[in-house]
């Protein structure tokens, strides 16, 4: 790089607009889309899309609600040609075809031959403005410039809505100054007024001047001025549809598209996840979505984002970028504690999913696109106590107290830090069973136990008196070479056994916490059961059970506990 790009590079001389209005406007709408894709979007891939690749995103812009789409460049090979015309067959009345030429005669009669038959078409041409343009590419003056744009605007005319033949297809027509960032305003006005009266608009069907950021010159509010002083100078504002072309160059597109339609456009044309030359156009995915956040329906629907990925990728043959705004596989998910905390309280907050949203990280509820909360929240080394209760919440319906949440966080780090890797939701499930022992849960039958563990055969519970409750378990450990009869009294369930334990074994049990809830709303459901003891004064061991029968999940929840401290060593069997 140079020391001094100045050398090089010149600073880009602004519009001066002093009395600009977009500043203070809000959106309020969403604008005329158009889909480039099959067009400019095409035309930039390493290999182009095949006619039956094409048919395929055309039906999927059509699923989305695109009601304008420029399918090709016809004038360019045979596939666009035919393409154009599988378009003109099959696409429905209130979706108009828009094809792409530039000002040759010859090839703009192509184009209109391709578009032959159509219910709504719109004959897109283009020619640069700029001076770089006109004195690089084309050696012609401002005055020829001016002059083939509305000749060729005037054999649009002619071989379209002049020509009787054409009566049964509703003709539009586009003229994208091409360049226009970098081309001088009024001489862009001079061109498009020339274009426009060749054209010979009406208020039911506008003019379309598609002003495109060919290249992204400068910053999105320098865009915005020069679209606020197109819209504000032109004339016969209302036979006029101001369009934008953003591409994205210096990374701005989507801002620059925002500003833009606040100082004045009504149409953008994009591409899906911003496709297109170099950089890309501006992503039409993220512009849609970013109105539906702020309440605007955009009017396309990306409901099934995931089918909408499928399709660009097959098609384009580049990956949709896992960090791609709204889309991207990455894009809904927390990996990092603090983010993880924060989304699951929101989500506690908002347990009748009803309201503005409000959730902390996440500006859209990813069910909107068609994604489940279960992809949200994904564990490994960065990840705290909420990313695996999250998991454990949302896959086996357990609400862990805050305690166990903490304890079993510490078995989660250590073995993504073991692993070096994600931890996947079944692998985090088949730590939580193994951990606390949960044999008799359904999905834990897999995880055998060994044989000195012990399980709950049966018990008998009673009352003493209106305070007291008596209770008989009878347990055994696996293979079935030992077992106990476990006699206690208590206030309560718990504490019985816990007292009957105190009394016939050597080891201590001190219950710290009990927490219970039910698993399903139905006869059927279950409950589960957690239980923190203290084990000999000094190990503080939680425990979890889960049952149809209340008591039956507090006393394993002790079993585990009981389990535990005997696979952890902190005491030899029963010590009996
Ligand atoms: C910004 C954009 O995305 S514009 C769209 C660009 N898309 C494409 O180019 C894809 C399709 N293009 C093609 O298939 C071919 O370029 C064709 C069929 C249009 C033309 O092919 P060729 O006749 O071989 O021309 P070629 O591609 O070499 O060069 C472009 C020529 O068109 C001229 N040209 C470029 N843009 C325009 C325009 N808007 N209006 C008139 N002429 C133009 C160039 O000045 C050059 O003319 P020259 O040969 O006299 O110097
Ligand atoms: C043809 C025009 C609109 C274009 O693609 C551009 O300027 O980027």
């Amino acid at each position: 790089m140079l020391p001094n790009p100045s050398e090089k590079y010149k600073k880009f001389v602004p519009l001066k607009l002093p009395n600009r209005q977009w500043p203070d406007r809000t959106f309020e709408k969403p604008p005329r889309w158009l889909s480039t894709d099959l067009r400019d979007g095409n035309q930039s891939l390493p290999d182009p899309m095949s006619v039956e690749e094409k048919k395929i995103y055309f039906q999927k812009l059509l699923d989305i609600g695109f009601k304008e789409i420029e399918v090709a460049f016809p004038s360019a090979s045979q596939i666009d040609f035919d393409f154009t015309r599988y378009c003109v067959d099959n696409a429905p009345q209130d979706v108009s075809i828009q094809v792409l030429s530039p000002c040759r005669p010859e090839l703009i009669k192509r184009t209109v031959e391709s578009l032959s038959g159509a219910k709504k078409a719109i004959v897109h041409l283009y020619l640069a403005t700029s001076d770089c343009f006109r004195d690089v590419v084309f050696g012609l003056s401002k005055e020829e410039t001016l002059k083939l744009a509305t000749e060729c605007t005037k054999l649009v005319r002619s071989l379209t809505k002049d020509d009787p033949k054409q009566k049964g297809t509703v003709w539009s027509y586009e003229f994208s100054p091409e360049t226009f960032s970098d081309s001088d305003p009024d001489y862009v006005l001079e061109v498009c007024e020339s274009v426009k009266a060749a054209w010979g608009p009406s208020k039911e069907n506008p003019i379309i001047f598609n002003l495109p950021a060919t290249v992204e010159m400068s910053t999105p509010n320098v865009y915005a001025d020069q679209i606020e002083y197109f819209c504000t100078h032109i004339s016969n504002r209302d036979a006029v549809c101001v369009s934008l072309h953003p591409h994205n160059d210096r990374g701005c597109a989507v801002g620059a598209a925002e500003l833009a339609q606040l100082a004045g456009a009504d149409r953008v044309e994009g591409c899906l996840f911003g496709n297109g030359e170099r950089t890309g156009n501006v992503d039409l995915v993220t512009l849609a979505l970013n109105l539906y956040t702020q309440g605007i329906h955009p009017n396309l629907d990306f409901s099934d984002m995931k089918s909408v990925i499928d399709v660009v990728e097959k098609c384009n043959k580049i990956p949709v970028h896992a960090r791609a705004p709204y889309g991207g596989q990455l894009v809904v998910c927390a990996f990092s504690g603090s983010h993880q905390d924060a989304i699951k309280k929101g989500f506690e907050r908002r347990k009748d999913n009803k309201g503005i949203w409000q959730i902390p990280y996440l500006p859209l509820d990813p069910q909107d696109i068609g994604r489940t909360y279960e992809a949200i929240i994904r564990v490994n080394s960065q990840s705290g106590k909420g990313g695996a209760s999250w998991i454990i919440l949302r896959n086996m319906e357990l609400d862990l107290p805050r305690g166990l949440q903490i304890s079993f966080s510490k078995v989660v780090q250590d073995a993504t830090e073991k692993k070096g890797r994600e931890l996947k939701a079944n692998e985090i499930m088949d730590l939580f069973k193994n951990e606390y022992l949960l044999y008799n849960y359904e999905d834990g039958e897999n995880l055998r136990p060994a044989g000195n563990l012990f399980k709950l055969d049966n018990y008998y519970l009673g009352n003493k008196d209106n305070k007291t409750r008596q209770l008989v378990v009878d347990m055994s450990n696996y293979d079935g070479t030992i077992s106990y009869k476990v006699l206690g009294e208590g206030n309560g369930p718990i504490s019985a056994f816990v007292n009957g334990l105190n009394t016939q074994f050597k080891s201590k049990f001190q219950v710290i916490n009990y927490h219970e809830h039910s698993l399903g709303s139905d006869s059927n459901s279950k409950a589960a059961a957690y239980i923190n003891c203290k084990v000999d004064d000094r190990h503080l061991i939680w425990g979890v059970g889960i049952n149809e029968d209340v008591s039956t999940a507090s006393f394993n929840s002790l079993l585990s506990v009981i389990n535990q401290a005997i696979r952890k060593g902190v005491i030899k069997e029963m010590n009996v």
